[in-house]
């Protein structure tokens, strides 16, 4: 058993949070410490952590930080990290592990959040991200507020996601949602209400914690899903200007390995622009999504890999007992 303690900073983008952890520290039981720090009533806070970690600020010296996740005790996830700067561009190796303990192959967001660390490592703003379901090109803004994500090719065949299916899971009742099954990286289930958040009955009506649980563990989703509930506000399309005008989508997500709603999820906001395409709902290959942590741009080009845009912002840093218990 080890007690040393590891240096954590937090991070979220529109406000999925993750504790970053250098792989090299030797945390022995990540499952035990992503359970116990990601904890919402008991985990990792700026006011418990022992800190400020070497050259890395204050506490709370995230003056960029927008959304009132700021401060919110515990997180989404850990992302264990590798950076490799012998490589051009840095590369690092990402790997999350929820608040279940179990490991996720992508998160979006959390792959925001890598580029940010690694540029506030680096001052580079280019970087290679390698994560279990493959590479990703991260490209951070000037200024370092916000980063684009290549996210791969949406994938509907029923081996990627995977579905219990022949053919893909388009539209089709299950438990109580019409669903249409997505490979973003991480398996989505997405389905379209008719209003959004503005609407009364629309999706902020839905208790999403009690809908989405059955459609999560669905036999059809044989590693289970993320559940995405999603209302077209805007279709988009040619603007006056003769450029495409980005649709507006409101989003809601329901996290595998969280167990619960998110502020954010990006590869659910990719899989939701990705499923309004083939259905029709949008007009041309550019969305903004609204979760409730903010908004982000999602690219699905036809046959192309889609792309992921949106803020991250630094909250703290400190140390932590390597071994929580
Ligand atoms: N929040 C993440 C998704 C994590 C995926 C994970 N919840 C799973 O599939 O088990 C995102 O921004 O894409």
């Amino acid at each position: 058993m080890s007690t040393h303690a590891v240096p954590v900073e937090k991070y979220h983008g529109t406000g999925n949070d993750f504790l970053v952890v250098d792989a090299g520290e030797g945390v022995g039981d990540r499952s035990a410490f992503a359970r116990a720090y990601c904890d919402r009533e008991t985990g990792v806070a700026a006011d418990t952590v022992d800190g400020p970690i070497d050259g890395a600020g204050e506490h709370g010296d995230a003056t960029d930080d927008a959304a009132d996740s700021a401060g919110r005790r515990g997180a989404d996830g850990v992302l264990f990290l590798e950076i490799g700067e012998r490589y051009r561009p840095t590369r690092v190796v990402m790997t999350l592990v929820q608040p279940d303990g179990s490991t996720a192959a992508m998160c979006g967001n959390g792959a925001r959040v890598v580029a940010r660390w690694a540029h506030d490592r680096t001052g580079d703003h280019e970087f290679m991200i390698d994560t279990q379901a493959g590479t990703r090109r991260a490209i951070v803004s000037p200024d370092g507020t916000e980063v684009t994500i290549e996210m791969g090719v949406p994938r509907f065949d029923p081996t990627s996601v995977p579905v219990d299916r022949d053919e893909p899971l388009v539209e089709e009742a299950i438990e109580g949602l019409t669903v249409t099954a997505v490979d973003t990286g991480v398996p989505h289930a997405v389905s379209f209400l008719d209003g959004g958040r503005d609407d009364p009955d629309g999706i902020d009506a839905v208790d999403l914690d009690a809908v989405a649980p059955p459609v999560r563990h669905a036999d059809v989703f044989p590693q289970g899903a993320n559940v995405n509930l999603a209302a077209v506000v805007d279709a988009g399309g040619e603007g006056e200007d003769g450029r495409d005008d980005p649709a507006v989508i409101d989003q809601r997500t329901f996290e595998r390995g969280v167990e619960g709603e998110t502020r954010s999820c990006g590869t659910g906001a990719v899989a939701i622009a990705a499923v309004a395409r083939r259905l029709g709902l949008i007009d041309g290959d550019t969305a903004v999504t609204r979760p409730p942590g903010g908004e982000l741009r999602i690219t699905v080009p036809d046959d192309d890999h889609a792309t992921l845009t949106g803020p991250v912002a630094r909250e703290f840093s400190g140390r932590v007992a390597a071994d929580p218990r």
